[in-house]
């Protein structure tokens, strides 16, 4: 992916959020998180053409979404920003993952946008520098950028890479956008839960915080959470609204698809080592 494709695709995976506590609060009303983040195959995909003008350009607005406050559009502004470039570029968005699932969707297209111009525009900025620009477009864009499964903290960019076993998911997409602000800002919400150790974390431990506020909002994630647990434990990602649960076989995880109620979307999806763009050259 050295040279400017428009026909080569970018993947920008989901992640899913295996647990997430709220252990505190910063002063800005950021909450402070521990969580671990696991990239999935399955995502949006973006393709990238070059613009002599020095303007960005989203070919594919999304419904709803001005293309001025498209996280792509704004990644790129952000890095011509952060580096003098003048180049341009046109951006083609294939959406796959819903817009407020709690599957990072946004914040994946944005940190994909900034690997790939990265080398396209040939700026050979250090992947932590690119961290750092992702976290000003939102708290998920830099585990994006980074790259490997991990525990994180803070408000979910200091990492600590974890180890995980090749699995599989069943993710089921409960027809409700969940805007993150609301869950956060719920007086409901546990925001003490005990710090605990990267070191002590397993698959299995620990829960996640903002499920109890987003199912009280929004019955349909009850119910869908509800469905799935008959099969595997069940939990919620990020701030909702899409629910997950691990198979450790693809033929287990497909069998649970198959049962699904008509009119309810969901997809199998298998765990990753890592982002499939973890190997792209940044340092
Ligand atoms: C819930 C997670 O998906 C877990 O991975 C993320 O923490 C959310 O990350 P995100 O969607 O990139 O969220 P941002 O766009 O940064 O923040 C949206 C809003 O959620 C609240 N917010 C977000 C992250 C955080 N650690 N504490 C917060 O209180 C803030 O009100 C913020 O204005
Ligand atoms: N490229 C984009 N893709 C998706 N949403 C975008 C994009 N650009 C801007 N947005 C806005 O960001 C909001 C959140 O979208 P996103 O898909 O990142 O939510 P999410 O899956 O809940 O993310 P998170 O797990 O980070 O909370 C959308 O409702 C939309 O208004």
């Amino acid at each position: 992916m050295s040279d400017w494709n428009w026909h080569s695709a970018w993947p920008a995976p989901a992640k899913l959020n295996l647990f997430l506590h709220v252990v505190g609060r910063r002063a800005d009303g950021y909450h402070l998180l521990q969580t671990v983040f696991r990239f999935v195959d399955h995502g949006d995909l973006l393709r990238f053409a070059p613009r002599a003008d020095g303007e960005v350009v989203l070919a594919t607005p999304l419904p709803g979404v001005p293309p001025e406050s498209d996280l792509t559009v704004r990644a790129a502004r952000l890095l011509q920003a952060a580096t003098g470039c003048r180049d341009g570029v046109e951006i083609a968005l294939e959406k796959r993952l819903p817009m407020g699932g709690g599957l990072g969707g946004g914040s994946s297209d944005a940190a994909t946008v900034l690997l790939a111009l990265n080398r396209l525009w040939g700026l050979g900025l250090p992947r932590a520098r690119l961290q750092e620009v992702g976290l000003a477009l939102g708290a998920d864009v830099p585990i994006f950028v980074y790259g490997r499964n991990a525990f994180a903290e803070g408000v979910g960019e200091a990492f600590t890479p974890v180890a995980l076993s090749s699995v599989w998911y069943v993710v089921l997409e409960p027809p409700v956008q969940v805007p993150t602000a609301d869950i956060f800002r719920s007086p409901a919400l546990r925001r003490d839960t005990p710090a605990i150790a990267a070191t002590d974390w397993r698959p299995g431990v620990g829960g996640n915080d903002l499920q109890p506020i987003a199912v009280e909002l929004y019955p349909a994630i009850a119910e869908y959470l509800g469905w799935l647990s008959a099969f595997a434990e069940a939990r919620m990602t990020g701030s909702g609204a899409c629910v997950f649960a691990e198979f450790a076989t693809p033929a287990a995880a497909a069998a649970v698809l198959a049962a699904l109620p008509a009119g309810w979307r969901g997809w199998v999806a298998r765990g990753l080592p890592e982002h499939p763009l973890a190997g792209l050259g940044a340092p």
